[in-house]
């Protein structure tokens, strides 16, 4: 089991949207009391500008001259490239005052920093250097970045570099870069007044190459690849009216969306003539606003500011994830506003969006569980090594479904068995732990009206305490349960009547994210001789492992930033929130989550016959393991293949691992009682389950993955009869010139130094 060891789970209350006003042209300067009044007015921040379109003339008079030097030259080498001269105080309003840490300052929009243009490209870095500088000076958190023109002929590398360049500026600037969902028409140049117009034709040497949907992604792909997956470098993604298709939304969830931008053109217009989104934008908002570094949504030219020409002052970005409850200073002024009526409604479309926040739809259950917990990674659990602790147990014990299903296993498998045998059924719960599925059992008794004779074992010392006072205090146990302190594998089995007897059900949750990674499989092998050897049911009866391909930017950048030489060499358990799933069904629609490996239980007794066998080291036990030991817990090892392919060109940065459980098939036909966290199986099986999270086996090395190409990974379950860990690999494969050929393909990743002790 795997879930939340020491956190009580939380109902999560609607978010608040921080909203924030933006002007693709300011024509009032920025001031304290034009701030003021967007606060008043509701927005919870405003963006402005760092230059004056008077530095803008004054840089673009500066290039015309150069050209005309240039033009009027015999030898045009011999003319140096413009250079900015630094900022005056008539180029730039921004202060360094109180305010300054909480606006959004927008680099110039009319600079190319990816112009194919040597000479524009120079006088754009040179400009952009000079204000991330001084933002960065003024001590400004937040910069608002143009992403590159998406045309063919922009040089992506080099836009690229001066934003790893910038980020190097200062240490605390965020930088956002403002990109389409997918390439848009492109807008009405103003050639006149932008430095890309300036770009000489010769330098445009890539004519119009069709780009797909997913080109703006490719590029944002490339600009945090340069800048090596940076914590400080953010998405401003603007948001169409018209949305992209659901694989392009799913791709730009994964991303690190800071900003969502809805410009006016966004807003449709309802029968009263009110600005307000389609439902599909609903829908991606509602989606994108469940991230846990929950997105600001800036409205861009909504309108003015209500009472503008005066000068304003910038308003607070605070963090919510620090002090969720507290108001901020929109939501204190506006109830201080409560009760005045506006005669009209100056900002419909601000209005509308706090509309949407307050009708937002409650959240899934496991969202709520685990609330904060997404994308969080935790190593696996080692109960079997490891003591738990009574608060994690008591994690474990809320879930609604789990110990409600094997209830109904149990109530199942006493049926089956008491209509052969005629007689009180002897049930074992092994890996008791505070005794829930023991209580399950006697309630399984209780509702079937089958009576039985019941057994506790528990390894762990601390439990093994709670239990014996559950049975001596619990009412339902009244003393009927015999409690065992063992490690289940050197248990002798029951005794009735002073004679040795076996178990007719033995009940265990030893399981894992990843099925069998917490050692079920050689715990029950290690009780199985306790098990009748004709009728014993095992619940569960059967396990298995899953997984997919995925991209998680977040994770990986997350792990990057770690220390540790094994992080690339484990998974890790995590609640996998924020990632896009690189193979989707065609026919389904939904992810290709493939089957690994089986366990099933009891095994036959020729493979423990021959697992005793090679315990010895015997003559006829073979050569031993054959990576370590004698292999006597080889039958215990896994490998699998699988080919899957990619719907969509992508990154992947790992493998989503999942497990599913019969916990018992019921001998009527019935449908199979079972537990699931595939998320393609998991509504139909045990929706609401909460106890396991996912698991997530990492690559150090992300591989690129183009349109249809196959993924094919290799993943071994290996032990040398004193541990067992896990190894993957990644190839990629794709045809070219009319022959499958290998084009990429990952180290092999090994647990070994981290394996789970047996
Ligand atoms: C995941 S917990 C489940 C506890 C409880 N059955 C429940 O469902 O809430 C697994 C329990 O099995 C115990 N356990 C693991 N390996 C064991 C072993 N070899 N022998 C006995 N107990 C074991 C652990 O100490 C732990 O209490």
């Amino acid at each position: 089991m795997e879930t939340l060891p020491g956190v009580t789970p939380q109902e999560q209350q609607n978010t608040y949207f921080y909203i924030g006003q933006h002007e693709t042209k300011r024509t009032v300067p920025v001031t304290t009391e034009l701030g003021n009044q967007a606060q008043d007015a509701g927005y919870d921040m405003m963006t402005r500008p760092i230059t004056s379109p008077g530095f803008q003339a004054k840089v673009l008079a500066l290039v015309d001259a150069y050209f005309e030097a240039v033009s009027a030259s015999a030898n045009a080498d011999a003319i140096p490239y413009p250079l900015v001269a630094p900022l005056t105080p008539e180029d730039t309003n921004l202060v360094p005052d109180e305010y300054i840490s909480t606006m959004i300052c927008c680099t110039s929009t009319w600079i190319d920093l990816a112009s194919p243009d040597p000479v524009i490209a120079h006088v754009s870095r040179q400009v952009f250097n000079h204000e991330v500088a001084y933002a960065a000076f003024c001590g400004v958190n937040n910069i608002m970045i143009q992403g590159p023109d998406l045309e063919a002929s922009s040089v992506i590398s080099q836009y690229a570099r001066a934003i790893w360049n910038s980020l190097e500026a200062g240490p605390y600037i965020n930088l956002q870069i403002l990109l389409p969902m997918q390439p848009a028409e492109s807008k009405t140049a103003e050639d006149g007044l932008s430095l890309a117009g300036r770009a000489r034709d010769s330098f445009k040497t890539i004519k119009s190459m069709s780009t797909d949907a997913l080109w703006s992604w490719d590029t944002w792909e490339l600009i945090r690849s340069t800048c090596k997956y940076h914590p400080r470098l953010t998405v401003a993604l603007e948001v169409p009216q018209k949305l992209p298709s659901s694989e392009i939304q799913s791709r730009w969830f994964s991303e690190p969306l800071r900003t969502l931008m809805l410009p006016e053109s966004t807003f449709a217009r309802n029968a009263k003539g009110f600005p307000v989104l389609n439902k599909p934008v609903q829908a991606l908002l509602t989606r994108y606003m469940r991230l846990k570094t929950v997105p600001w949504i800036i409205l861009s030219d909504v309108g003015p500011i209500p009472g503008q020409n005066h000068p304003g002052m910038p308003v607070n970005l605070p963090d919510r994830s620090a002090s969720p409850d507290l108001p901020t200073p929109a939501q204190s002024k506006r109830k201080q506003q409560t009760q005045t009526q506006k005669p009209k409604d100056l900002t419909p479309h601000l209005s509308y969006i706090r509309h949407l926040q307050r009708t937002q739809p409650p959240r899934p259950i496991i969202d709520r569980f685990a609330a904060g917990y997404q994308d969080f990674l935790q190593s696996p659990l080692q109960p079997l090594t490891d003591n738990l602790e009574s608060i994690t147990y008591e994690v474990f014990e809320k879930d609604p479904i789990k110990y409600e299903w094997y209830e109904r296993a149990v109530a199942a498998a006493l049926k089956d068995l008491h209509k052969k045998l005629q007689r009180p059924i002897v049930v074992a719960v092994v890996g008791a732990g505070r005794g829930p599925l023991v209580t399950r059992c006697l309630k399984a008794s209780a509702s079937t009206g089958i009576p039985v004779k019941q057994w506790a074992v528990e390894k762990n010392p601390n439990a093994y305490v709670l239990l014996q006072r559950r049975n001596a205090t619990d009412p339902l146990w009244n003393k009927r349960v015999t409690v065992v302190k063992t490690d289940m594998r050197a248990w002798k089995g029951p005794v009735i009547d002073s004679s040795p007897a076996k178990v007719d059900i033995l009940v265990s949750e030893l399981l894992g994210s990843f099925a069998d990674n917490e050692l079920s499989p050689e715990c029950l092998d290690g009780v199985q001789h306790v098990l009748h050897p004709e009728h014993g049911v095992s619940v569960p009866a059967s396990y298995t492992a899953h997984f997919t391909p995925i991209a998680h930017p977040k994770i990986y950048a997350d792990l990057l930033s770690r220390t540790d030489d094994q992080k690339w060499e484990l998974p890790y358990v995590t609640m996998l929130h924020q990632y896009d799933d690189l193979c989707i069904d065609p026919k389904t629609l939904q992810p290709d989550i493939q089957t690994a490996w089986e366990f099933t239980h009891p095994l036959p007794e020729a493979i423990i016959a021959q697992s005793n066998l090679r315990r010895g080291g015997s003559v006829q036990a073979g050569g031993g393991g054959m990576v370590g030991g004698d292999g006597w817990n080889e039958h215990n090892a896994r490998f699998c293949r699988l080919r899957f392919t990619a719907s969509s060109r992508g990154v992947c940065h790992g493998l989503g691992g999942y497990f599913e459980t019969v916990l018992y098939s019921p001998e009527n036909g019935s449908k199979k009682i079972e537990l699931s966290i595939n998320p393609n199986t998991m509504e139909d099986k045990s929706k609401d389950m909460i106890s396991w999270f996912p698991i997530f086996f990492p690559l150090k090395t992300p591989l690129y993955i183009p349109t249809a190409s196959e993924i094919e990974v290799s993943m071994w379950r290996q032990t040398d009869d004193r541990k067992v860990w896990y190894e993957w690999q990644i190839e990629v494969f794709a045809s070219l010139g009319g022959s499958r050929q290998r084009i990429a393909a990952s180290d092999l990743h090994s647990s070994i130094k981290n394996g789970c002790l047996m």
